[in-house]
This record gives structure tokens, C-alpha cells and sequence, in this order.
């Protein structure tokens, strides 16, 4: 199910700024909406429109919403980078049945920087105004959730004036804990019995991989300013995409897909190691070691075959790196393989996303036999943990990682403003592996979150 408004008509306008902002200072301390790596990404400031997807279609409903929002919209847009003009921020569930909603969020203001440059676009709703009638308007109101609408702008065109940050605000922290089962079970014996079977299963010939995750959960005290971990994220975690969106939180090492410009690229991880920085020679070994491991290396495989086989329909030119590579990030090693095409039809980024979600890097080999498996052995809803996170402007070109190192906040609670935390991680299981090993790696994959958080 999902809910589409009729196109509501929207008039974006980018104005250069002169000096490139501090993207992290200007995220809501409660409600951030944020992309960002480096000296790269943008920042959302208020809501003009929130899409909300749900089930099986919610990629091909996304991306014709959207399709129809751009083709309706008026762009003024003198800058002409990826991510100036009109753009929205997404996240969407991994399962198809998954009661987490997908969403496509359009900031009111998005103040963005790409390395030296920096914008802001400012985005009016034009349909309410006059220029359509009142009962097109009286309609959109009907379908879009009750709180999209905010005061319009009394400037008609940008202020190219970037608006002023919060000033910093609390910081308790959270700790993360082992997520109890509903009906009270251990959680840590629900992962390791389920990498067991999911062995099993690979023993009997069901599947050649399946990914299994487990949760960790906390509390956050109300009035938490996210811009604390948010800021140890993008300090931190250098080779990562850190973002915010509709209260998923997370730094992850993976494009799932950039699309700008007809040039398509993608970073495929899959195969780990956790990191020793305290002792360089312990480090090089587990590195070597992935690197020379024949069971991380078909684990590597699959997930790149399954990128491959999805890719090839939507691009020409396709190119891999020669050899899976090690990307060294602050917890763990990762194989990694680097992609590159370029777009051969006009696939938007989130037709490429539906394309090619779930990889073998978060699913498993062969896809729909891993992804009913998962269904069974995990005892709870992914929600957005390893779906897709990340933006798409009026053109359809975009940057969308699998949302990976990461954790979904929920609601505040009316009276104390505290907000439960649920984190999720997991690794590939093939023919040979190891619960125990498993599960230290997710204990490495959880790291960016559980320190992030930390008081
Ligand atoms: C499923 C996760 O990681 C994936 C990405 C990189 C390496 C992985 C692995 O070695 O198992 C996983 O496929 C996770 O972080 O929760």
C-alpha cells in the first residue's frame, strides 16, 4: 500500500553560497536530515513533502511519484551540480513485507556543499497559491500526512542566506544492549541457532549464502541532540556516507548506486575482518588473511555477481576492479570491488535501486530462496537496516548506499521525550562458517553505532 499525492507542484530555486557551511551544525538536533561524507553532502531543513511507500512496489511507486513530482516542478537552478536543483531524501525498507515505511522526504531548505562549492534550494509548494484549484488542493491535503505543510516563504526566490545552526544541546547517550525477544528469549541464542541452520540449509543444497542479522536496543533520554553522533559518524568514519533520515542514523561503506550525469558507479563489500589499529602487525595478518581466504572470497563473489546480473540490463561499459581490494575502515576490514558503467536507458537512481535491491551482500545466493530464509530464521522486521538510504534530484540521478552500521530511532515518547534505538548488523553466511566467528563480526559491524551513541 502506499500513498501518492496528485504531483503536488513544487518550485525549486539554488542560489550559490559564498563560503561552503558547516552541514552537521545545521541538522534539527532532534529530527536531522542529513547526507554527508567529507567535505561532500547536503542538509535538509523543515518538510515540504513526505511520500511514504510501503510493500512490494514500493521502488516502482517511488520512483514514478517522483518521476511526476520533477516533471511537475519548476527548477531554477544556475549551479547545476549533483544534488543542486530539486531534491529529496529517501530510505526504504528491506522487505517486502517489512511494516517500516519507505520514504521520500523534500526539505523546505537544503543547504549543500561539494567540496569547495556550496548552494542553497529552497522549495515552495506553488499549488496551494492560486495556481491550481482549491479543490486540487483540498485533494492533496487529503493524501499527504497532516504535518508536510509549513508556512510558505514570504521571498519568492532563495535568500541565499544560510539559516542560523541550534545552539548545541544535551548529550547522555545510550547503551546499547542484546535486543530481547518478543516472549522474553535470548537473542544472542536466536542468532547463533539460526547460523546454524542457515548452515544446515546450505549443507542440504536450499542456498549457496544468506545473510543473518541481530538487534541491539537502548533508550535515548528526550531533548538528545543527534548531532552528537552523528558528528562522531562523519569524524570518524572518512570512507562512509553518514546520514539521517526520518530517524535512521547510520555511517555505511556501501554504494549500493551513484548516478549522475549517464556515469554509474557502485562499491560492492562483502567478506570482513575486525581491526586490530593497536597492533599493526595482528592488523596486517587479518587483512591477509581476508585476502587470502578462499570462503571470504566467494562470500566477495556472490555479492558481486548478484550487482553484475542486476546492473547489466540498466548499462553499457561495465568494469570491475581486477581483484576484490581491502578497504580498511576504523572497525573493520572489507573485500571490496569498485564498479563502473555508464547508464544505458534513462533509469532513474531509485529504478536502479529497485534493480538491483537486495544485493547478496545483505540477501544471500540465489536471492528469492535467501530472502524467504530470512524471513524464518531472523525473529524480527529489518525495517529500513539494509535497505536503501539516500537522495535523488529532479533529473533522477542520485547516490544511494545499503543502509548498513545503523540504527532506527523511534518516536519520542509524549511525556519524557525519550526515544527507543534499535541497531542492526549481520555477515554472510556460506558452506564453512563459523557461528562464533559470525558473531564477532557483528560485534565489529556494530561498533560505529554502539560508540556513536555512547555517553
Ligand atoms: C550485512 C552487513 O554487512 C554486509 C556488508 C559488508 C560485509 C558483509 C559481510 O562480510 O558479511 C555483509 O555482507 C552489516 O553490516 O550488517
Amino acid at each position: 500500500m502506499t500513498s501518492t499525492p496528485p504531483a503536488p507542484r513544487l518550485r525549486a530555486t539554488t542560489r550559490p553560497l559564498e563560503q561552503a557551511p558547516d552541514l552537521l551544525a545545521l541538522a534539527d538536533p532532534s529530527a536531522p536530515l542529513i547526507w554527508t561524507r567529507g567535505d561532500r553532502g547536503c542538509v535538509g531543513i523543515g518538510e515540504v513533502l513526505r511520500l511514504t511507500f510501503t510493500g512490494p512496489r514500493r521502488f516502482s511507486d517511488a520512483a514514478e511519484a517522483w518521476r511526476r513530482i520533477a516533471a511537475a516542478a519548476t527548477v531554477d537552478d544556475p549551479v547545476g551540480m549533483p544534488g543542486s536543483g530539486l531534491v529529496a531524501l529517501g530510505s526504504f525498507a528491506f522487505a517486502d513485507g517489512s511494516a517500516a515505511e519507505s520514504v521520500l522526504i523534500v526539505p523546505r531548505v537544503l543547504v549543500a556543499r561539494h567540496r569547495g562549492r556550496a548552494w542553497i534550494t529552497e522549495v515552495v509548494e506553488t499549488s496551494g497559491s492560486g495556481e491550481v484549484g482549491a479543490a486540487d488542493e483540498a485533494a492533496e491535503r487529503a493524501v499527504l500526512p497532516g504535518d508536510v505543510r509549513v508556512p510558505t516563504l514570504a521571498a519568492e526566490t532563495a535568500r541565499s542566506a544560510v539559516p542560523a545552526a541550534a545552539e548545541p544541546g544535551e548529550w547522555q547517550g545510550a547503551a546499547l544492549r542484546d535486543r530481547e525477544l518478543d516472549g522474553g528469549g535470548d537473542s544472542v541464542a536466536a542468532y547463533l541457532a539460526g547460523v546454524r541452520e542457515a548452515g544446515e540449509r546450505i549443507e542440504r543444497g536450499a542456498f549457496e549464502k544468506i545473510v543473518i542479522a541481530r538487534q541491539l536496543d537502548g533508550r535515548l533520554p528526550g531533548g538528545s541532540d543527534l548531532r552528537v553522533p552523528l558528528t562522531r559518524l562523519a569524524e570518524h568514519y572518512l570512507d562512509c556516507w553518514t546520514f539521517a533520515v526520518d530517524g535512521l542514523i547510520g555511517a555505511s561503506p556501501e554504494t549500493l548506486i551513484r548516478s549522475t550525469n549517464g556515469a554509474v558507479s557502485a562499491r560492492v563489500l562483502a567478506g570482513t575482518r575486525g581491526r586490530h589499529p593497536e597492533d599493526a602487525t595482528r592488523d596486517a595478518r587479518a587483512r591477509d588473511e581476508l585476502l587470502t581466504s578462499a570462503k571470504e572470497q566467494h562470500e566477495h563473489a556472490f555479492a558481486v555477481q548478484s550487482v553484475v546480473t542486476a546492473l547489466s540490463p540498466h548499462v553499457r561499459e561495465l568494469r570491475t576492479s581486477d581483484e576484490p581490494f581491502p578497504l580498511r575502515l576504523p572497525n573493520v576490514w572489507h573485500l571490496a570491488t569498485d564498479l563502473g558503467a555508464a547508464l544505458g536507458e534513462r533509469s532513474s537512481s531509485i529504478e536502479l535501486v529497485g534493480a538491483l535491491h537486495p544485493t547478496a551482500a545483505v540477501a544471500g545466493t540465489p536471492t528469492a530462496a535467501a530472502v524467504a530464509a530470512i524471513a524464518e530464521l531472523e525473529p524480527f522486521d529489518r525495517g529500513r537496516y539494509s535497505g536503501a538510504v539516500g537522495w535523488i534530484d529532479a533529473d533522477g540521478d542520485g547516490e544511494w548506499v545499503i543502509a548498513l552500521r545503523c540504527a532506527q530511532l523511534g518516536e519520542p515518547d509524549a511525556e519524557t521525550g525519550a526515544r527507543s534505538i534499535v541497531a542492526s548488523a549481520g555477515g554472510g553466511i556460506v558452506a564453512g562458517s563459523d557461528p562464533t566467528h559470525e558473531l564477532g563480526e557483528t560485534v565489529s559491524k556494530f561498533r560505529p553505532i554502539t560508540e556513536a551513541f555512547a555517553a
